[in-house]
């Protein structure tokens, strides 16, 4: 038998007050109508039943609307109790929402103050409430009595000594909560039952709603590199991670790689993916790179596409890939997440976000070399990774050791670019506004790019006319870089090109002329600072779909003529006839997401929202009302 004790509720479908059982729920009918339903007009009271029975069946939703649309219709409403204080807690489809009962509280369930965390944290309000998103919410468990828990440092605490008494039926339900810079943590608040029955009836009800939720993943093949950054992947997984996808019931299959390329190569031809909701890997971004030439390849060889052909229209990834940050620069998890934190990864991992993710390809003489998605740099940025790849066994304060050398050596190198400007979108690389979860910029440019054909393979297809939108640059580079996406990352947390898109089928391409030490110093430190790197005369910057690149040593006279009348696809013929080709070690090579291209000429097209991640871009900060969360651990 249920429980009886009445709730004082104000409906606004019949704007009456009524006495209710503890327990209420509006018919599902009444709410989505906007009309009175015959419980509701005789007295606003509802009965508590099953979920199954007053869910609506998909076909039932006439409006087409979404959960997150309508945010009132309210499934369950009790009076509970959170650490011996009584709370009106209710949950809908898409909120579960809990507020402290004051003399005076006459409910309104209909207008809930939305109370996402805030910062800075300020002194908890007991009037205040509190709601978090159906979507964000972890796990729900049924505490038992007397039932202990770990704590975060180890230890375990009786739940009976939190809530200070014996508190008789209680679940807890664990979600996001967020932190400053970013920064997702995993709360939670437990609610003490009058009935067994009631708590059984929360904690079937939430499983219910969070069952529904289908773009959350329940398998996951996850690969660590023991070897990234400063060699804490395993522990990082371990004492982390592992935990969370495990209280999520998320299960797993860990993979710890025992040399380079273990990863990729078990992707491309061992791994039952079809058994695997999406992949993990913790490691750097050389770790990601290995996931993503793995994937990418078994993708199009289960396609029946030929990976190597430049030619080929190339079939997306689906499967996502999370990223658990445990690298030396670890840009690609910063620039999606905002952070590079291995608990808010896991986090998003286990919500179920989705990022989709431009992907460049490098091809050399019509043949693949590599997939890049965060920085292709030659010069500067490729003798940095060359010098620091030495100095490994220093794990990430390689990189500043190799930059403050490199930045003295001071070479420059001289070479063509020739680049297809990405014509007639939203956005340019001087833009103020940045990239962020949900870009308005991402969709748009996405849908100017006919279905299942790139832009450029569109321009081949039109031959001679398409050669005019080329544009060819020659001269000395200090660097010259191709940012797919801002290469954000704490050294510089507004990146490489802060303006450029994840998911928009474009590269920004940097080029930094020749300049005295003094000057390149100038546009290094703008990196770090609010002011404008490419503002300085010695740099400019191009939004591209596709470049190529040819080092100076590789050109010769002849062919210089030849592609100063328009006819670009020499530089293939020029590269394979030119035996110093991309080997010679006095020239720069190219650092390719952290790794080293065997060949300098290459030729670099971008493939709009190619793979997926486990992200969902970096959050704008908002304004919330107030959340002090007393319960959050
Ligand atoms: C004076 C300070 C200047 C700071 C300039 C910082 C610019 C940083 C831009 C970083 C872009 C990173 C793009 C990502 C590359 C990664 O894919 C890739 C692989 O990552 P993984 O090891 O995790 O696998 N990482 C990298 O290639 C590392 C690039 C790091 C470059 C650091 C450069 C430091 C430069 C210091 C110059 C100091 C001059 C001082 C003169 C007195
Ligand atoms: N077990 C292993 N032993 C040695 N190298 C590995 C192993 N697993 C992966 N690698 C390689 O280590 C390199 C660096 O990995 P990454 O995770 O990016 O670390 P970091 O950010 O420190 O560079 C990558 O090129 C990757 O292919
Ligand atoms: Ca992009």
């Amino acid at each position: 038998m249920l429980p009886q004790s009445r709730l004082h509720l104000t409906c606004r479908s019949c704007q009456a007050q009524a006495r209710a059982p503890r327990s209420y729920h509006h018919q599902a009918q009444t709410v989505v109508r906007g009309a009175p339903s015959p419980a509701t007009t005789s007295g606003g009271v509802g009965v508590l039943s099953s979920l199954a029975e007053e869910t609506p069946a998909e076909g039932q939703e006439q409006d087409g609307q979404t959960q997150m649309e309508r945010p009132g219709r309210m499934l369950l409403l009790s009076e509970l109790r959170v650490r011996n204080a009584a709370y009106d807690v209710s949950l809908s489809r898409s909120v579960l929402t809990w507020k402290r009962r004051t003399s005076s509280t006459v409910y309104h369930p209909f207008r809930p103050r939305f109370c996402v965390p805030s910062f800075p944290r300020r002194r908890p309000d007991p009037g205040v409430g509190h709601t978090v998103s159906v979507s964000e919410i972890l796990s729900v468990r049924e505490e038992e009595e007397n039932s202990s828990r770990r704590r975060d440092d180890g230890s375990w605490k009786k739940i009976k000594e939190r809530e200070g008494k014996d508190c008789g039926p209680a679940f807890t339900v664990s979600y996001v909560e967020r932190s400053p810079h970013h920064r997702w943590r995993c709360a939670e608040v437990t609610f003490a039952c009058p009935e067994e029955a009631l708590c059984q009836h929360w904690v079937s009800s939430i499983r219910e709603q969070l069952a529904t939720i289908v773009s959350r993943p329940k398998r996951l093949l996850v690969y660590i590199n023991p070897y990234s950054g400063k060699r804490q992947g395993k522990r990082i997984y371990e004492r982390k991670v592992a935990p969370l996808f495990s209280q999520a019931g998320v299960s797993t299959h860990v993979i710890v790689t025992e040399r380079a390329n273990y990863a990729r190569d078990h992707l491309k031809t061992g791994a039952e993916l079809q058994k695997f909701d999406g992949v993990v890997c913790v490691g750097g971004d050389g770790m990601f790179s290995e996931i993503i030439h793995g994937l990418i390849w078994r993708t199009q060889i289960d396609g029946g596409v030929d990976p190597n052909c430049p030619e080929e229209a190339l079939i997306p990834c689906t499967l996502r890939i999370g990223i658990i940050p445990a690298g030396s620069t670890d840009c690609i998890c910063f620039a999606t997440v905002g952070t590079n934190d291995p608990v808010t990864s896991a986090l998003h991992i286990i919500v179920g976000d989705s990022q989709p993710m431009d992907v460049c390809s490098v091809h050399h003489n019509n043949a693949f070399l590599q997939y890049s998605v965060s920085l292709l740099g030659y010069g500067f940025y490729g003798d940095v990774l060359t010098d620091s790849e030495k100095k490994r066994w220093m794990g990430p304060a390689r990189y500043d050791l190799s930059g403050v050398k490199m930045f003295l050596t001071h070479h420059y190198y001289e070479g063509t670019v020739s680049y297809l400007p990405a014509k007639g979108i939203m956005g340019t690389p001087r833009d103020a506004a940045r990239c962020r979860s949900g870009c308005v910029v991402c969709q748009h440019n996405r849908q100017l790019l006919p279905e299942k054909a790139e832009m450029y393979e569109v321009d081949e297809a039109s031959g001679s006319e398409s050669d005019s939108e080329w544009r060819t640059l020659r001269g000395k580079f200090l660097a010259i870089n191709a940012a797919s996406m801002s290469c954000a990352c704490p050294r510089s947390p507004k990146g490489l090109s802060p303006a450029a898109h994840l998911a928009d089928g474009t590269t920004d391409l940097i080029l930094v002329r020749k300049c005295s030490r003094f000057d390149f110093l100038r546009h290094l430190l703008r990196h770090t600072s609010k002011d404008d790197q490419f503002d300085l005369a010695f740099v400019e910057v191009h939004r591209v779909r596709r470049f190529r690149f040819t080092p100076r040593h590789c050109q010769s006279d002849s062919d210089l003529d030849l592609r100063e009348n328009g006819k670009h696809q020499i530089f293939s013929q020029i590269c394979r006839d030119h035996p110093a080709c991309g080997c010679a070690p006095a020239y720069s090579s190219w650092n390719c997401d952290g790794e080293i291209l065997n060949h300098t000429a290459i030729d670099v097209r971008v493939h709009c929202q190619f793979i997926q991640l486990f992200a969902r871009g970096i959050e704008e900060p908002k304004v919330f009302e107030e959340l002090p969360n007393p319960c959050a651990i």
